[in-house]
């Protein structure tokens, strides 16, 4: 009898609870949500508008925090960190790649990607050969020494994911990745992203309104008003 080994649990939400103010009034976003992502998920958080997508990605990626609950990356309880610790886990595991890609516009695509790596301390040489892979690999190859101004906006969100990848991070948190870009460059990106998915086993749990992202996700969380209403896998 063979045993399957259990996937690790990369990030967890316990009764994660977030509720903006705004002009002194509550906001409630997300309300007591639990859920695990494991170690090679490829999940799509969907909703309407305002159901609380970007509130729960902001949660488990530790840029923001929750008004009460937990959430844990691994084995750390991130909720409980300081500002500087939390910047840290930020650093060091977990990659985002904003709709609006967030590219440092002074600086060439593969600076962009290297960048991230100098953060860390990576030595130069390291750098330079793992940023050119990484481009060569998302079908960047020859655009490394283009500022963002002069890449397409799917070229720009490749560049994006490039850059977060590079931190070899724990999980790729994209915030409607293809909301910027024609269907074409759309499917080629989450086609890109399922590549790593299933050869580098990167894990992304990525927040989306596209049916053809949906269509490619292999398991799907849809939220409405700040609750998780269905959870479902689907068959590799
Ligand atoms: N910084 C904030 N201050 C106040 N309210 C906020 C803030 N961010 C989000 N909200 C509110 O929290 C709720 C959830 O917002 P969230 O952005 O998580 O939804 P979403 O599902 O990502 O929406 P969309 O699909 O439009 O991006 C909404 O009612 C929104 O108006």
């Amino acid at each position: 009898m063979t045993i399957m080994p259990t996937p690790s649990i990369i990030v967890r939400a316990d009764k994660a609870t977030k509720v903006y103010q705004r002009d002194s009034i509550p906001v409630p976003a997300l309300h007591e949500t639990s859920l695990e992502i494991l170690a090679g998920d490829f999940v799509a958080l969907v909703g309407p508008s305002g159901s609380g997508k970007t509130t729960l990605l902001n949660l488990i990626g530790g840029l923001d925090r929750p008004t009460s609950g937990r959430i844990w990356v691994g084995e750390q309880d991130i909720t409980s960190l300081g500002r500087k610790a939390l910047a840290e886990v930020r650093l060091r595991r977990i990659g985002f790649v904003f709709q609006e890609y967030n590219l440092v516009p002074v600086l060439s695509a593969l600076e962009n990607v290297e960048y991230v790596m100098l953060l860390q301390g990576v030595e130069e040489a390291l750098r330079r050969t793992e940023a050119m892979r990484l481009l060569a690999t998302l079908g960047l190859a020859g655009m490394e020494h283009r500022r963002p101004n002069e890449l397409s906006g799917g070229q720009q969100q490749r560049v994006a994911v490039a850059r977060a990848i590079a931190a070899k991070p724990v999980i790729v948190l994209p915030d409607e990745p293809t909301a910027n870009l024609d269907s074409q460059s759309g499917a080629t990106l989450m086609d890109l992203m399922r590549r790593l998915n299933e050869e580098q086993g990167t894990t992304f749990v990525f927040s989306t309104h596209d049916p053809m992202v949906v269509e490619r996700a292999r398991r799907v969380i849809r939220l409405r008003d700040g609750h998780i209403e269905a959870d479902e896998r689907r068959p590799a």
